[in-house]
């Protein structure tokens, strides 16, 4: 198995006694890792800016490396695991995040997505807008997180993390956004966006426009910070029944890795291009607040860090009567190009591992309007 039954009960006892922690499995990674802290708020920077602490680390969508949360591996799950221990660290504070949000409306969505279009046929560009799908469960967090792991596929880097600042998130992220090990003069990255059916055998014109902001984004940053970029053909990375277009990018030379991480948080696969115009978008046209989805999330340790994007993931909020309500954020690019009914179907297909980790029903037989239905048919006209 690869998260340990020790590292479920320790996690299990850090959501309890809210307890700072993560509990990580990197991509490829055949075991999981926890990291536990009682301090809090402490920078994840290390004095200078210049690198991470070793730890975790994770940011709100839009933030800055020097805002981000930190948990370094403080306790260890024995600790975790001994009541007497756990007696002596006291009562931690409740989350800071309120996350008892409504699914976003079907009808809301497309009205403001036809406006959007409408903006973007004058302006041009390209915005990131995402869906909230909010269900009340009664699977624990936990369990919840070790079903996704159990599907979700192996090359993301699967997550699990609460702060008093973030509240409690799962997720399972196949996109890089940036790694590197310091001195060695090597950054790498990926350019992942536009998403179809792994049946068909073409990418068409509008996934290829929205995947290639992306690119030319990481591209310019890249030269700005006076690196050889290099970018691999073409692949398609699969996640459930979906695959995105993908292109691996590194960059050969010196920099600042941490402002270079800067520069390219949030890249337009999560956020859009030009980058001021898809930031008021979002703010005009989504109907929530994203909170960490969209942000990062990463590992560093004293060789060097890896970032990812928080995406496939979602905030859990612990209601009454032992249920949990688990806010999944899911969207896709939109330009000129984009029909609401398919961006809404492109999202849900994002969503749909998660949700089934987080329920026991597929979403296609949920009764509770969050919308998956239409998918198939819808989907289908999509991608072509
Ligand atoms: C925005 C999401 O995914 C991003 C958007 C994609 C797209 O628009 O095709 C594909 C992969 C991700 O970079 C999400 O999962 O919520």
């Amino acid at each position: 198995m690869i998260i340990s039954e020790e590292h479920i009960k320790a996690a299990s006892v850090c959501v309890d006694r809210r307890i700072p922690f993560a509990l990580v499995i990197p991509p490829g990674a055949m075991k999981s890792i926890l990291f536990a802290s009682l301090s809090d708020g402490e920078s994840a920077l290390e004095h200078g800016g210049k690198r991470f602490k070793p730890g975790f680390f994770a940011s709100f969508f839009g933030d800055s490396p020097s805002e981000a949360v930190y948990i370094p591996a403080e306790l260890t799950a024995g600790q975790l695991l001994d009541s007497d221990f756990i007696k002596t660290c006291g009562d931690m504070p409740e989350a800071e995040t309120v996350a008892v949000e409504r699914s976003t409306d079907f009808m809301k969505y497309c009205s403001s997505l036809r406006e959007l279009t409408a903006t973007l046929k004058k302006n041009h560009g390209k915005t990131v807008i995402s869906r909230l799908i909010a269900v009340d469960s009664t699977i624990d967090p936990i369990d919840a997180f070790r079903r996704y792991v159990d599907t979700a596929p192996g090359g993301t880097y699967r997550f699990v993390f609460y702060t008093p600042a973030t509240g409690l998130w799962i997720g399972a992220s196949p996109e890089l956004l940036l790694s590197h090990k310091y001195g060695s003069g090597v950054f790498s990255t990926i350019s992942l966006a536009g998403t179809r059916k792994p049946s068909d055998d073409m990418w068409d014109t509008k996934n290829r426009v929205e995947h290639d902001y992306v690119t030319d984004f990481i591209d310019f940053h890249f030269r700005n910070h006076n690196l050889e970029t290099d970018i691999e053909p073409y692949s398609a990375v699969a996640f459930g029944n979906i695959e995105h277009l993908c292109e691996v990018i590194s960059g050969r030379g010196e920099t600042d890795p941490i402002s270079l991480l800067d520069d390219l948080n949030p890249t337009p696969a999560l956020c859009g291009f030009p980058v001021d115009q898809a930031f008021g978008n979002i703010l005009s046209y989504e109907m929530h607040d994203r909170k960490c989805y969209g942000g990062m999330v990463g590992l560093a340790d004293d060789d060097g860090f890896a970032a990812y994007v928080d995406l496939r993931s979602c905030l859990v909020t612990p209601c009454k009567n032992d249920t949990y309500r688990y806010n999944i954020y899911a969207g896709g690019g939109i330009t000129e190009a984009s029909d609401p009914l398919d961006e809404w179907n492109e999202a849900a297909a994002k969503a749909r591992m998660l949700y089934r980790s987080v329920t026991d029903t597929d979403a296609d037989e949920s009764s509770d309007g969050l919308s998956f239905t239409g998918y198939d048919e819808a989907y289908s006209h999509t991608v072509r």
